[in-house]
């Protein structure tokens, strides 16, 4: 077992029990949003599948129309018109014109358009006040080539990527299965919400900020519950998950990790425990069935931090993931931010935006005042032996992406 590790050092052993991840599905469209793609997205048709009008007016041949001026407008006889959806498949002559709408393909014979706003209508014809052009038209595959592929294995679905999936044609989707992230809960003292407070007692919050975290990391939160005394049912429990992750709360301070510590040394490894970091110091790596598990440190503060920093990086990893676990930006301090001797440290903040970003503490930094994570947005990262005053730029690492 590794101890002592410097936070890269532990980041990159988490991110080696990755292991290639095929668990896959496929999905209609509506179901899909948010979901990470399992394979490249070709297009199945070309869009604009011709070439096609971008504004509202008439296509005519361009040379009939170059001496076009207000004062001295080039009248086009009105052969038909095509609106998108019902194209004219007839063909355009000299001194013709036929009438389009936006989205509907440019008529054979014609390679110009002319806005509605420039021309006059009168019965079947039209006065051209100006040269038709061709840069109304949209040639086509101007957005989109048959046969290229525009989305790849690993791309989050956002609302665009899904539309442009349907603009490729494409009903379905193969995407990857949530990994799914186990979540268990240690300590004597630990009840659930609307159960009497015991003497000494504390309320469950790691379960429920976990879950909002493994969820938004992209992962299946499965609650377990609080680790049973008995070391059979709690293997059996395990057994019985089938899960990608196990993430446990508690316990972990000085390796006292009771039934937890003794079911992972009998049937698992621990890889190492103990990152120079605060909060989330005493944060353990173990693997047991070929499961990792991340035994988070049970201060509220430290198992949200250690999961956001080490958590949701791997479950980017496990999928394959285009987009980053989380971004670093630089900000000014507006408020003293205090380091630690050896230990990198990462306080929480308000981060805005007032001319350039800028971060100031949420007050209190205990790793046991929950409060200053639902109150930050950011994570505020001083190097080792590092204390930051007011002015100083500092990197901060954002929570959520609404400042
Ligand atoms: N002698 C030492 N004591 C401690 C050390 C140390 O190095 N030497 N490290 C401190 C640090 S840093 C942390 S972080 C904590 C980690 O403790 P554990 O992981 O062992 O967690 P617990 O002792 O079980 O609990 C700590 C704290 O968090 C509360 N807690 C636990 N689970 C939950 C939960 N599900 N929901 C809400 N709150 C929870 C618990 O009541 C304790 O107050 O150890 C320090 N001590
Ligand atoms: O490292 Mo512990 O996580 O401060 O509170």
């Amino acid at each position: 077992m590794r101890t002592n590790l410097s936070v890269e050092e532990a980041l990159a052993l988490v991110l080696a029990e990755a292991r290639p991840y095929e668990k896959t599905e496929e999905l209609p469209l509506r179901e899909a949003l948010h979901r990470v793609l399992a394979e490249d997205l070709s297009s199945l048709v070309d869009h604009p599948d011709q070439d096609d009008t971008a504004v509202d007016g008439y296509a005519c041949r361009q040379e009939d129309t170059l001496l076009a001026r207000p004062e001295a407008p080039v009248r086009l006889r009105v052969v038909g018109e095509s609106p998108a959806g019902r194209p004219f498949l007839g063909q355009v002559g000299p001194k013709e014109a036929v009438a389009v709408y936006t989205g509907a393909p440019i008529p054979k014979g014609a390679d110009a358009v002319i806005r509605v706003e420039d021309t006059r209508r009168e019965g079947e014809e039209v006065l051209l006040l100006a040269p038709a052009s061709p840069k109304d038209i949209r040639p086509k595959g101007d957005d989109l080539k048959r046969g290229e592929v525009y989305l790849k294995r690993g791309d989050l679905l956002t609302p665009a990527r899904l539309g442009l999936a349907a603009a490729m044609g494409h009903p379905r989707l193969r995407v990857y299965r949530r990994p799914r992230v186990g979540i268990l809960t240690t300590g004597d003292e630990v009840v659930e919400p609307g159960e009497p407070l015991p003497y000494g007692g504390v309320y469950n919050s790691n379960a429920y900020t976990l879950m909002g975290l493994v969820a938004e990391a992209g992962g299946e939160p499965v609650l377990l519950g609080k680790a049973p005394d008995d070391r059979e049912a709690l293997k059996e429990r395990l057994k019985a998950e089938e899960l990608d992750l196990l993430l446990t709360s508690g316990g972990v301070s000085m390796g006292e990790y009771d039934v937890v510590r003794r079911v992972l040394e009998e049937e698992g490894e621990v890889v190492f425990w103990k990152v120079r970091q605060q909060p989330g110091g005493p944060l353990l790596l173990a693997r047991h069935r070929g499961v990792p598990v991340l035994g988070l440190p049970g201060n509220p503060v430290s198992s949200m931090v250690t999961f956001f920093l080490y958590g949701r990086p791997f479950l980017f990893a496990l999928l394959g993931r285009t987009d980053p676990p989380y971004t670093r930006l630089r900000a000014t301090a507006l408020t003293p931010f205090k380091g630690a001797k050896g230990k990198k440290v990462f306080r929480r903040g308000i981060l805005s935006f007032q001319e350039g970003l800028v971060v100031r503490t949420t007050g209190n930094q205990s790793s046991g005042v929950l409060r200053s994570m639902a109150v930050g947005n950011a994570l505020v990262v001083l190097p080792e032996d590092q204390d930051k005053e007011a002015g100083q730029e500092v990197e901060v690492i954002p929570l959520t992406f609404v400042l």
